[in-house]
């Protein structure tokens, strides 16, 4: 199984690698790009991690290299916010990114698995789509947007707030991932009781916890090691789904049906094509129907401007 790395040298990309290099099978390849010149010397020394995971990198514009034979490509490349920008504000640099980078996957490694991590996912994702289409190679199955970030905050601050162990708690998270769009699914939590006051702060703050974490880094960046910790999760999930575990959900956004939007967030299994089955995400609350409405039409927003920036 090789996995591909594409933003490595950043601060998600760099946590992701030692995290794979890690944790991957045995017998697994980790290949790292970034346009970076640091970035084989981020291969170099985690090389001399003993794991049995070959790994190597490569900069400069072109990412071929990284990505000839890769079963699976993590995208984190790209721009992140500062305070006082909004998700959205990074789409004019990011966009270019992603379209170029979903080229490069359709002409080198067109069957990959793809988890874009870059910002705005609600957008990126729909653009890695339609550049696919266009080359003829989209198996919808395969592209994930990757919101595990998502539910891995609201297990946190749902453990922290009932004193639960982390062990016994799970949060499906529904929708995108930006602001309104983000929905946990909070009446879902299995043995415990919220007030409705609880339910909406905590909503608010799984809404708002990126910016929680790029008002503290004060200018430094967005969430790095914590979406390091997500996506190293997401991916792990995906490399033992395609090795032929069963039973393996994850909650992603994509194109899986869904009435609600072409890309919406919810429980997937994952199987040895990627996307096995989209499963329904159950009952919500009084709460989380008003919201999910309350969400579509920029979600809708979101999906159709990374579709237009394709079309040109
Ligand atoms: N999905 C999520 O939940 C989530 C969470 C956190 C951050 N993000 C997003 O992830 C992205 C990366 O964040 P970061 O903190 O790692 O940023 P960063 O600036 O630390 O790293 C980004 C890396 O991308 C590289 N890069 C830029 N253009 C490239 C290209 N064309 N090809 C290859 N590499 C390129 C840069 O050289 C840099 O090393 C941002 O868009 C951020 O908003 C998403
Ligand atoms: O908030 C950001 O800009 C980064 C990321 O999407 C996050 O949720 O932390």
């Amino acid at each position: 199984m090789k996995v591909a790395v594409l933003g490595a040298a950043g601060g998600i990309g760099q946590a992701l690698a030692l995290l794979l290099k890690t944790q991957l099978p045995a017998g697994s390849e980790l290949s790292l790009y970034d346009i970076a010149p640091v970035t084989p010397g981020v291969a170099v020394d985690l090389s001399h991690i003993p794991t049995d995971v070959t790994i190597t990198g490569f900069s400069g514009i072109d990412p071929t290299a990284a990505l000839v034979g890769a079963d699976v490509v993590l995208i984190s490349a790209g721009v992140a916010r500062k305070p006082g920008m909004d998700r959205s504000d990074l789409f004019n640099i990011n966009a270019g990114i992603i379209k170029n980078l979903a080229s490069k996957c359709a002409e080198v490694c067109p069957t990959a698995c793809i988890g874009i991590i870059t910002n705005p996912v609600n957008t990126t994702v729909p653009i890695a789509a339609e550049v696919l289409k266009q080359a003829g190679v989209y198996d919808k199955r395969k592209l994930f947007g990757i919101t595990t970030l998502d539910v891995i905050r609201s297990e946190t601050f749902v453990s922290a707030l009932k004193g639960i162990s982390l062990a016994d708690v799970a949060v499906p998270v529904i929708g995108g991932h930006s602001g309104a769009t983000i929905l946990p699914l909070l009446s879902q939590v299995k043995g415990v009781e919220f007030t409705a006051e609880e339910i909406a702060t905590l909503t608010t703050r799984i809404q708002n916890a990126g910016t929680e974490v790029v008002e503290a880094k004060a200018g430094g960046g967005s969430a790095t090691l914590s979406m390091g910790h997500a996506a190293a999760r997401f991916g792990l999930s995906l490399v033992r789904a395609l090795q032929g575990e069963k039973g393996i959900v994850e909650c992603t956004y994509v194109d899986g049906g869904s009435e609600h939007a072409t890309f919406f967030a919810q429980p997937v299994l994952l199987g040895k094509n990627g996307v096995e089955e989209v499963l329904a995400y159950g009952d919500l609350s009084d709460f989380e129907t008003n919201a999910r409405d309350a969400m579509l039409e920029e979600l809708k927003a979101n999906i159709t401007l990374g579709e237009e920036f394709v079309a040109g």
